[in-house]
């Protein structure tokens, strides 16, 4: 239990209406007290207001009162008309007495009435205090923790959902679900190892096998989830390549919805790489505009190429775009692009200038060159026609983003999906320690086993926080703000 009282404010710096000091502590109602008085602000030409019988510290939790700060014990000097909500110890976000102050906005008010609150006898908080003490006094393990971060980060709907769904508890709730099965498995080894002559061997060994499975296929799910979960931690990287003029940047104007790319008839328009950020769908997408690619003498769009070319490497997706020509030529088009992203990216392939294509697009079906590509080349995840003139088909351009990350984890829409880095790397670690266990198990003596079944379980426990180090704390909480 915190043994001062911290203080800081939970809205950000800026013009708003409102701005909420939080203070919490043993003792946070009594220093409220001293700052401010029940009732309406003392009148302007009468000299001395009176100080209310009503005290913060008598109100139960969850009431609020409405009042004015003024100057320590001083009711005649005035700050501010606010609202204060009261939350009694046991009862409140951070599980302490706390107090909650909310003013009118300001970057004057929001100084003086911090440094009221520090005169009268708090603390500055420290970054993501407030979410620390929660996590100590027990209202929320550390994947809840790391959730309220995650909320606060969110730009598009997926990620809010990711970060809502941590926050109730599906994490913990998920892990559980394989820790249990993991301390039967311990169990039933201890058994074997303590009375090594009673044990029923083919029950013992159906338990272990069921066992084993269950929390294999169950990480695995998990694991093979980490993509879709670093895309909604660090956006999807969409790269557009094709040749000049082929309409890339029309393609991105179109899928953003905003003029942002310079587009003209002439060849080699686009000489930097543009990026652009976006929410298709709910999805975090980056986009970028690449400089055709075509042999030149010109220096800048040289430089501009060389930069194309490296782009393609950091993609997770690509759009080759091509436009009508005769399928021969095309065929060697997309051969080119395929030599140049070195066959390991992702790609759509993306026919542009639909509208003006004449029977160049039609029965694509049975182009039979498609037909094999995607035979023999994974990466090739299809192919569609659209007009970024006219805007034909770009709402299935869209849609075929959104169907790439829906995919993207090989199972389920609904699976639970890994947001913070450092969980992905626990889950990962815990999935290698028991696919080395499946796989050793019948050359391996009992207590190593125990051992390494007791060593996944720690990594697993670490990503709710039951097993971790007071450094571990301090650097996921200092990557919050302060007032969180
Ligand atoms: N004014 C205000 N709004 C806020 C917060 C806050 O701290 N203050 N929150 C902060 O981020 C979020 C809400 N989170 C909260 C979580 C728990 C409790 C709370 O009082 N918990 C008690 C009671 C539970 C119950 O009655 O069921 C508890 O856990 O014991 C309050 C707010 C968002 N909005
Ligand atoms: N008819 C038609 N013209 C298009 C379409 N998309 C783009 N264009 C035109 O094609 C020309 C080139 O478009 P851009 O978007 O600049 O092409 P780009 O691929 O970015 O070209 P570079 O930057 O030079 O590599 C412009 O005149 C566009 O108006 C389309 O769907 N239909
Ligand atoms: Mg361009």
């Amino acid at each position: 239990m915190l043994d001062e009282i911290i203080a800081a404010f939970a809205t950000p710096v800026g013009s708003s209406g409102l701005q909420v000091l939080r203070v919490a502590g043993p003792g946070s109602a009594e220093l409220v007290d001293k700052i401010f008085n029940f009732g309406p602000l003392p009148d302007f030409n009468k000299k001395r207001a009176i100080r209310s019988e009503r005290r913060i510290a008598k109100l139960k939790g969850y009431q609020a009162a409405f009042g004015y700060l003024h100057d320590i014990n001083d009711i005649n000097k005035p700050l501010d008309q606010v609202v204060i909500t009261k939350f009694v110890k046991g009862k409140s976000y951070t599980g302490e007495e706390q107090v909650e102050i909310s003013l009118h906005g300001g970057a004057a008010l929001r100084k003086e009435t911090l440094d009221l609150v520090l005169r009268a006898g708090a603390r500055l908080a420290e970054a993501g205090e407030f979410t620390k003490w929660a996590f100590i006094n027990g209202k929320m393990d550390l994947s809840q923790a790391e959730a309220v971060m995650g909320i606060i980060e969110a730009d598009t709907y997926r990620q809010h959902q990711a970060a809502l769904r941590h926050l109730q508890g599906e994490t913990a709730e998920k892990l559980q679900g394989v820790k249990e099965r993991v301390y039967e498995l311990l169990s039933a080894l201890e058994v074997d190892i303590e009375y090594p002559e009673y044990e029923d061997f083919a029950l013992q060994e159906e338990l272990i096998n069921s066992n084993i499975d269950f929390v294999l296929e169950t990480l695995d799910k998990v694991v093979k989830s980490n993509k879709k979960g670093e895309v909604l931690r660090e956006g999807l990287q969409l790269v557009l390549v094709g040749e000049p003029n082929v309409g890339k940047s029309s393609i991105l104007n179109a899928l953003s919805g905003e003029d942002r790319a310079i587009v003209t008839d002439i060849a080699g328009t686009t000489r930097d790489s543009i990026e652009l950020k976006i929410d298709l769908g709910g999805i975090p997408l980056t986009l970028y505009d690449t400089a055709g690619i075509r042999e030149t003498e010109d220096p800048i769009e040289r430089l501009g190429v060389e930069r194309s070319k490296e782009l393609l490497n950091k993609a997770d997706l690509l759009f080759l775009v091509l436009t009508p020509k005769i399928k021969s030529e095309l065929e060697e088009e997309i051969d080119k692009f395929l030599r140049l992203s070195a066959g390991d990216r992702d790609y759509y392939i993306v026919l542009n200038k639909l509208d003006i294509s004449g029977d160049h697009y039609s029965n694509l079906d049975s182009w039979e060159y498609l037909k094999k590509l995607k035979e023999e080349d994974k990466h090739f995840k299809g192919y569609l026609s659209v007009s970024a003139s006219t805007g034909e088909a770009i709402e299935d351009l869209k849609d075929l983003v959104i169907n790439y990350y829906e995919n993207l984890s090989g199972s389920g829409a609904n699976d639970l999906v890994l947001t913070s880095k450092r969980q992905q790397h626990l889950i990962e670690s815990a999935f290698e320690v028991f696919k080395t266990i499946d796989q050793d198990r019948s050359i391996l003596p009992n207590d190593i086993l125990a051992a390494a079944l007791r060593q996944g379980l720690e990594l697993l426990s670490e990503i709710t926080g039951e097993n971790v180090s007071e450094n571990m704390l301090d650097d996921i909480f200092s990557r919050f703000c302060i007032g969180k």
